[in-house]
């Protein structure tokens, strides 16, 4: 067992190198370069146009952009800072800028939040961009909860470190709990165990097994006995996910910090919105007004006044004085009537460090999708909690790490990992999983879950048609479909197997019936692991005419890298994996708990397109390969010659 003190004190080194190699990267793209080297390195758009500005609930103000510039390819994604900057004569320079943060991205189409109480007059001045802010403060804050966990030694804080980490044992009590009817018995047994942990319990959840399912159910359970409990995620988009789950429940749910979504049901539940909804609102706006008023009356004497004057000045001046005060106690009010009444806090795990969660000691805090959560940044919410649950899974996608020395000297090692390893008593694996039929299942439950999981009887049931095989290998070795990389951004393509793949999936849905598919409303989800190959994709359906009927279907299709589709599914998936090479190089290919969530996102199909030349080189596709071809659903593209 490694010392605990010692093991800290590495993590944020590592940490610290992380921010070090971060900021360099930032810097290179920035400092010194000009807007289109700004927009080569995918750290700014321009031009842009404002297809949408409005004011949300709780006055936040949202900012719709629109690129001109649609090929490009960039790093923006919700939760990151921005600048808004006009680029026209007259409007240069650091006045002429605002910054915000990204609720989300779609397409050429970023919808942002601004600071600030009102739209600057020049964002109307033309030639604007947005330009990618760093992200200092997460750092900051997650240096500085480092060094919190490895001074605590007393307290809670301290406890808990002896036991995540392994040096104590946690302890579980004997309370009764009665199972949930809706939950099946390993869900009830994680329910039973979450019931009865003093310290911390986990839930394992792999693809498809419940795992938000059976963690809002948790939560529901927990608040029968607990008046308040705090629920965090890495990104801002999970804790959407779960803030809206909440909410349909009817669980009163408070958002701190900034929705990756901006629809009313999600923003309703911010802490601005409850203000502004709150039944004291009308008298705090009306209470503000008046302060301005008497203030700007009290200014209007000028220098030489006299007696009167002086005596009547100081009347207003104080009056104002007086109702500011009884403004600044109505709204604190008012936050303390809305923080009284919410059951669940919701925020991202930087985002409990948020000021209004400051002093607040939590029964529970459930940390979701912790698997993909740096150690330091899981620490945050932590140092909050009486009792930990974490919920996810180590074998989906890891934390995002810039540093290939620090990933190498261990920063990419999750806090839910180092649990799950050294207390394995405190984690149950939820092991029936209702999305995929047994053969999209079987590889990755040998691969990854020692073949424990298992297909919920509904799954029978997942196919597009009797006829229509659920799993497919599609092998391009000796096609001569050969992979380049794209210049400006170094990521890989393949044109030819992207045009392939297009095709075959055009027939594919003319053999099942087109009209079939939109009557069922069945989606598709088209994978690539290289963003290159994402754009190719994007650029023959939408810019040629080539594939009318996939065009049609732009409302059922997604087509996105495989990080965009950790924790959904769409009943088709076509993975199209890009590499065909001589010397077997598979690059990023070879992270295999990336290419478990592509191979496990479908309901009714999925087909993967691939060189198995080039990917046999590896243990994981070898297997694959292997495993595709004892099921009979291997298939070489010499099969489709008329394509
Ligand atoms: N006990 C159950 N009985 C029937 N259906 C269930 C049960 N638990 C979950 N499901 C269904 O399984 C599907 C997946 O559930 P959920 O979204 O909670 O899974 P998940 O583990 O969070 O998925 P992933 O992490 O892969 O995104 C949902 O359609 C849900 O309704």
């Amino acid at each position: 067992m490694p010392n605990i003190q010692e093991e800290l004190k590495t993590s944020l080194k590592l940490l610290q190198l992380e921010w070090k190699e971060d900021l360099e990267q930032y810097k290179k793209k920035f400092l010194y370069t000009s807007i289109s080297d700004k927009k080569e390195q995918g750290v700014c758009w321009y031009p842009l146009q404002i297809k949408k500005s409005k004011i949300g609930l709780g006055d936040r103000l949202i900012l719709e952009l629109e690129r001109f510039d649609t090929n490009q390819s960039h790093v923006f994604q919700s939760g990151k800072s921005v600048s808004v900057f006009s680029n026209a004569d007259g409007f240069q320079g650091h006045d002429f800028r605002v910054n915000g943060v990204i609720n989300f991205v779609k397409r050429d189409v970023m919808t942002l939040t601004l600071q600030g109480n009102e739209f600057p007059d020049w964002l109307h001045s033309g030639k604007i961009g947005v330009d990618l802010l760093f992200d200092e403060a997460s750092y900051r804050e997650m240096e500085s909860t480092m060094k919190s966990v490895i001074k605590a030694e007393k307290g809670r804080l301290g406890e808990l470190k002896q036991i995540l980490l392994g040096e104590s044992l946690p302890t579980f009590s004997q309370k009764v709990y009665a199972d949930t009817q809706e939950l099946n018995p390993a869900q009830n047994q994680a329910l039973r165990l979450i019931n009865q942990c003093d310290d911390v319990a986990i839930i394992h959840g792999p693809p498809g097994t419940g795992k938000t399912t059976t963690l809002i159910a948790a939560i529901q359970n927990t608040l029968r006995t607990n008046r308040q409990v705090l629920v965090c995620a890495p990104s801002n988009a999970a804790v959407d996910l779960l803030v809206e789950k909440l909410a349909d429940k009817g669980v009163s749910t408070l958002r701190i910090g900034h929705p990756a979504r901006v629809d009313d049901k999600i923003l309703a539940q911010t802490l601005d919105a409850k203000i502004a909804l709150h039944e004291s609102y009308k008298d705090l706006k009306k209470l503000r007004k008046s302060v301005d008023e008497y203030r700007k009356l009290g200014r209007k004497y000028k220098r030489n006044f006299g007696h009167e004057e002086r005596v009547q000045r100081k009347r207003l001046l104080d009056e104002a004085t007086r109702m500011k005060e009884d403004a600044d106690n109505l709204e604190n009010y008012i936050m303390y009537d809305v923080f009284q009444t919410t059951q669940v806090f919701a925020s991202t795990l930087v985002g409990s460090s948020n000021q209004a969660l400051r002093g607040i000691q939590f029964p529970y805090v459930f940390i979701d999708e912790a698997g993909q959560g740096l150690e330091a940044a899981t620490w945050i919410p932590i140092m909050k909690a009486d009792k930990v649950v974490m919920t996810g899974d180590h074998f989906q996608l890891p934390p995002t790490i810039k540093s290939y020395e620090a990933t190498k000297a261990g920063l990419s090692e999750t806090l839910f990992e180092k649990v799950i390893k050294r207390q394995p008593e405190a984690s149950k694996m939820l092991t029936v999983q209702y999305r995929m039929p047994e053969k999209i299942m079987g590889f990755s439950s040998k691969f990854f879950y020692k073949n424990n999981l298992e297909a919920a009887e509904n799954t029978r049931l997942h196919f597009l048609s009797e006829d229509e095989h659920v799993l497919e290998f599609i092998d391009t070795a000796g096609s001569g479909f050969g992979e380049h990389q794209e210049k400006e951004s170094l990521s890989t393509l393949n044109a030819e197997e992207a045009k392939f793949t297009l095709k075959y999936l055009e027939n594919m849905l003319k053999r099942v019936g087109i009209g079939k598919i939109k009557t069922e409303g069945w989606n598709i989800g088209l994978i690539s692991p290289y963003r290159a190959q994402v754009r190719k994709f994007q650029e023959l359906i939408f810019e040629s005419y080539d594939y009318p009927n996939l065009r049609s279907f732009s409302e059922l299709l997604t087509i996105d890298s495989i990080d965009g589709f950790q924790g959904q599914e769409r009943d088709i998936i076509f993975i199209s994996l890009v590499r065909s090479n001589a010397n077997g190089e598979i690059g990023f290919l070879s992270d295999t708990r990336r290419m478990n969530v592509a191979l496990t996102r479908a309901k009714r199909k999925l087909v993967v397109i691939g060189d198995s030349s080039t990917l046999s080189s590896n243990d994981f596709y070898n297997a694959f390969l292997g495993y595709v071809e004892e099921k009979g659903d291997y298939k070489s593209i010499y099969e489709f010659l008329e394509y």
